[in-house]
């Protein structure tokens, strides 16, 4: 073994700190009503036993709807509610209570939530970054990384874009991130899933190897071949939210044979053991559950060999290369990595930056000298209108559809302590300004231009203040909506809250004929202040008399503050405008980081 490898084995493979996990008398249940109060109750767990040790891979097996995913969810922390009977993790120091560890354990879900456009060295490098502390050189990230992808066997992908990655591939790779800050617990919610034979064997036989270097690796499986029955080393039965069997897999045919249920000769004992608990030989469940209360006694490891076991896996030394990074380094590398996704995402940045110039363009041909002929101003309050809706609605939308996409990633990443929300947050909002603002002056530039508005800077810039603004709210909004709802509802409700806002600008009603109550309303409306702001920048300040053309005798809106006066504006002052646009765009920022940690602190 070169000693590079062996340096690498012992960085990565060799230093896991051994967790026992023990659960007694755990039971689960949830509201299935909505009302908190009266709403009538569903008993998931019932009262289950157990213990899974460190070096072993376990399997919670079971039927469908079984509770196996529920028991994990607790189990990992992943999921809580109303939960009795306690659960413990046991290391060389002592029982701990779960906050301990939670830190230190990782999750890995069912779906890969994985960024596509990176490459499998990439994603690592990246995540070596959100995990291991800045004393570490670069060339230690790539011996961490090196040995991880030849572990879980991903060498040969490792130059591959994660989106042509195979399912089995994206599944190791899942696991592979989580790694790398050496978690001494593995939960995995079924592993196999949509895999073929050959990829859930590789699959499992890389838990295995994790396993044996310290780890407790638990996942849940539905039914295994019979190979793949016997690479793990402990399985748990859970039927009902109860265990049916609790025993290593060489046991099975022999415990359950002992109860009166003979596994046929070549029969998977697996596929025979849920068989017998799917009562397709009569229904037994009563004694099979106190059979497994009675011979599946587990005792717990003792602390000399837990200390002795450890002491032969775990290196202090790597624990102090392996201390997490600060925020502040979080927070670059994820503004690093979204500057990389908007670069190679066509759809996050190119086309819509075609689309901007192309619909800028359009308007302008469509209100062609509206800005100084006279006898068009009122299309130029048109145009005003339309530009402000336009930014409303394409700011939006996409957000509606942003979080959705991201909250699995999002959550995972978060669970399992790559960063906290706020430095998510944060590193969104830094790098999505900026984007919007760039959109906003090449419309405004193009637009502001080919529409003749007045050429002084200035006025350019307040026109392009007010449309960001007002570009600014919109994307909170949606971005909001994303997190409260679902893409369909989001979308709803964003079109329905743009229409409400139109209708409440004092533009298609006037205010004056408005019913008193929904005057007041539409002091909150941001679209007000919008196209107010718009408006006073673009013919506020004194400005002087428009041009009238030849060929028409009168201009009845040549004067500005005569446009001003008939659209109920001549008091609105800009700058009231601007802040309160500014004002709502602090609000609403506040208001979608709270419904966004709301909607994580949910399963
Ligand atoms: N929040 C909830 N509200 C109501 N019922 C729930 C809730 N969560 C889980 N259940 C129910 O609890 C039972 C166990 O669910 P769980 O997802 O743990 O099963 P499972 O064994 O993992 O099933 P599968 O193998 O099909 O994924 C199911 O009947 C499920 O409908």
């Amino acid at each position: 073994m070169s000693t590079r490898r062996r340096e690498t084995n012992a960085l990565c493979m060799s230093r896991a700190r051994m967790v026992d996990i023990q659960f007694k008398d755990l039971s689960y249940e949830v509201q299935v009503s909505k009302f908190k109060y009266r709403g009538t109750k569903k008993q998931i767990l019932k009262g289950m036993n157990g213990i899974f040790k460190s070096t072993e891979l376990t399997a919670i097996m079971g039927p469908s709807g079984a509770g196996k995913s529920t028991l994990l969810n607790i189990l990992s922390g992943f999921q809580q509610g109303q939960l009795q009977g306690t659960v413990e993790y046991i290391s060389s120091e002592g029982k701990q209570n779960w906050d301990m560890y939670k830190k230190q354990s990782c999750y890995i879900q069912q779906s890969d939530n994985l960024y596509g456009l990176f490459t499998v060295q990439e994603s690592m490098m990246m995540a070596t970054y959100l995990k291991i502390g800045s004393n570490a050189t670069k060339m230690f990230r790539q011996l961490v990384i090196d040995n991880i992808l030849e572990t879980l066997k991903l060498t040969k992908v490792k130059e591959t874009k994660v989106d042509r990655l195979s399912g089995g591939q994206k599944k190791r790779l899942s696991i592979a991130l989580e790694l790398i800050d050496n978690p001494p617990i593995m939960f995995l919610d079924e592993p196999t899933t949509g895999l073929d034979s050959m990829a859930s064997l590789q699959c499992i036989v890389a838990l295995k190897t994790l396993a044996k270097s310290g780890r407790t690796v638990i996942c849940t499986i539905h039914q295994p071949s019979a190979a793949l029955y016997q690479m793990f080393d402990y399985i748990y039965l859970v039927v009902d939210g109860r265990c049916m069997y609790a025993g290593t897999p060489d046991d099975t045919v022999s415990y359950f044979a002992q109860l009166g249920f003979q596994c046929p000769q070549y029969h998977n004992p697996a596929d025979y053991m849920l068989e017998v608990v799917n009562q397709e030989y009569g229904d037994y469940s009563n004694q099979l559950v106190v059979a497994a209360k009675e011979y599946c006694q587990r005792e717990e490891t003792s602390l000399k060999v837990r200390i002795m076991r450890e002491a032969s896996f775990y290196n202090e030394k790597t624990k102090l290369m392996l201390d997490p990074p600060s925020e502040l380094i979080k927070f670059k590398v994820l503004l690093y990595r979204y500057i990389l996704i908007i670069y190679r995402d066509w759809s996050v940045s190119h086309i819509k930056l075609l689309l901007h110039f192309l619909v800028a363009v359009l308007l302008g041909l469509l209100f062609e000298k509206a800005g100084k002929d006279a006898n068009k101003t009122l299309n130029n309050v048109g145009f005003l209108l339309v530009t402000s809706l336009y930014f409303i609605y394409t700011s939006m939308i996409p957000a509606v559809l942003k979080f959705p996409l991201e909250m699995a990633i999002l959550k995972k990443e978060r669970f399992n302590n790559w960063y906290q929300l706020r430095t998510y947050y944060a590193a969104t909002l830094v790098t999505t300004l900026p984007l919007q603002i760039f959109f906003t002056f090449i419309y405004s530039a193009v637009s502001y231009v080919l529409t003749s508005q007045p050429m002084e800077w200035n006025r350019f810039f307040m026109f392009l203040l007010i449309i960001a603004l007002t570009s600014f709210i919109s994307e909170g909004i949606g971005l909001g909506l994303g997190a409260i709802f679902n893409p369909i509802n989001g979308t709803f409700f964003g079109a329905i809250t743009t229409c409400a806002m139109l209708s409440l600008a004092g533009f298609l009603i006037l205010f004056n004929h408005m019913p008193k109550f929904l005057y007041y309303i539409s002091y909150i409306n941001y679209f007000r202040y919008s196209v107010d702001g718009l408006v006073q920048a673009i013919y506020g300040f004194q400005r002087e008399k428009l041009i009238c053309p030849s060929q028409y005798d009168y201009c009845h809106f040549r004067i500005p503050s005569l446009l001003l006066e008939e659209l109920r504006m001549s008091k609105s002052i800009f700058w009231v405008d601007a802040v309160v646009l500014f004002a709502w765009f602090v609000i609403i920022r506040i208001m979608v980081y709270i419904s966004l940690k709301k909607r994580l602190s949910k399963i």
